[in-house]
């Protein structure tokens, strides 16, 4: 359906100019290859920076690679990448250019922009409205609303006037679990009713582990595990995830704490640890019975997730987040 081989996007550096520091250049793909079957729901996880947005530039046709070759449905993206707007429905992370229309303008417009006649174009419009629950601030102009329902009505506008592909960067950031339900529902329909197929980028790993077929897990530019959440998550499948929250700063003058901190990866007050299940057993009764108790908020012990299969591939923690 999707291939892509070798893609290399390097943004190059520039120099310091009227006040602006010069910044070096940034492989911000570098060799990227991947798969992506037909009718699947196909994720991009990574943290900030791991280059999944410059990734879909390029699948959209938006960004020309410097290497590499994409081919979408039998079509060379590099060569001709204007074909991606009659393949593809985009959301990009962000959609101001809609933001002077109302709802219902912004889906309308967005179908008559696809080739769909108008009448065609006002009942999508309208289905999809009524599917994502926007009927009742159809009328409103898009910069009046919150920035989930913004959110919302972009998604709504990229599904009008079908398309065989859905490249989605983040769609329900912002959006409450009312919001978040109506768009994975919208999404699931079309794969099963049209055979859609989903990209979707997202560094919400609970998203992932949920709505995801098979994800790609990006770091720096690379591609450094891909497979379905449940195979991915095999990798550690004999670890369980120590996660805990301390109080304050954490007591490392207790030797158990002083010997966690050596293996713990730290976020502020967050320690996360993947450890042996007897150890981690033996770890929570040495805390939870000794003097670091008092300094402890909270701590959960759970199987691992894909934050622990990104972490245990040589992954930073910082931007992978868990809810
Ligand atoms: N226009 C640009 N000019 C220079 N560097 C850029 C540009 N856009 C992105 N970068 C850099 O390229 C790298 C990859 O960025 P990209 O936006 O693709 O990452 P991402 O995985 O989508 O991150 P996020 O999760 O924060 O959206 C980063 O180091 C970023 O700073």
């Amino acid at each position: 359906m999707c291939t892509v081989r070798d893609l290399v996007k390097t943004y190059p550096a520039t120099r310091a100019r009227r006040g602006a520091p010069a910044a070096p250049a940034v492989r911000a793909n570098d060799g990227i290859s991947l798969d992506i079957r037909h009718g699947e729901i196909f994720g991009l996880l990574g943290p900030n920076g791991a280059g999944k947005s410059t990734l879909v530039r390029q699948l959209t046709g938006l960004m020309r690679p410097d290497a590499g070759a994409i081919d979408l449905l039998g079509h060379d993206l590099v060569r001709h990448p204007g074909r991606a707007a009659r393949l593809i429905g985009y959301l990009g992370q962000e959609s101001t250019a809609l933001d002077e229309l109302t709802v219902s303008l912004a889906a309308e417009t967005t179908g008559r922009l696809r080739g769909l006649d108008a009448r065609t174009a006002r009942a999508e419009r309208d289905g999809v409205l009524d599917e994502l629950g926007l009927a009742d601030i159809a009328g409103r102009p898009l910069k009046k609303l919150s920035g989930g329902q913004r959110r919302l009505a972009c998604f709504a506008a990229a599904l009008v006037g079908p398309r065989p592909v859905l490249v989605l960067d983040e769609p329900t950031t912002g959006m409450d679990p009312v919001a978040r339900r109506a768009v994975w529902a919208a999404v699931d329909r079309r794969r099963k009713r049209d055979g859609t197929t989903v990209v979707l980028v997202t560094h919400n790993v609970i998203e992932a582990e949920t709505v995801l077929d098979r994800v790609a897990v990006l770091e720096r530019g690379r591609v450094i595990a891909c497979d379905t959440p449940a195979g991915l998550k095999k990798l550690v499948a004999h670890e369980v995830r120590l996660e805990l929250l301390w109080r304050e700063g954490p007591p490392l003058h207790v030797p158990e704490v002083a010997a966690l901190s050596e293996s713990a990866q730290c976020s502020g007050r967050r320690w996360v640890l993947r450890l042996d299940p007897d150890l981690a057993r033996s770890a929570v009764a040495a805390l939870t019975g000794g003097p670091a108790f008092e300094a402890l908020d909270d701590f959960t012990l759970t199987t691992p997730s894909l934050e622990d299969v990104y972490l245990a591939l040589g992954g930073r923690t910082q931007g992978l987040v868990k809810a």
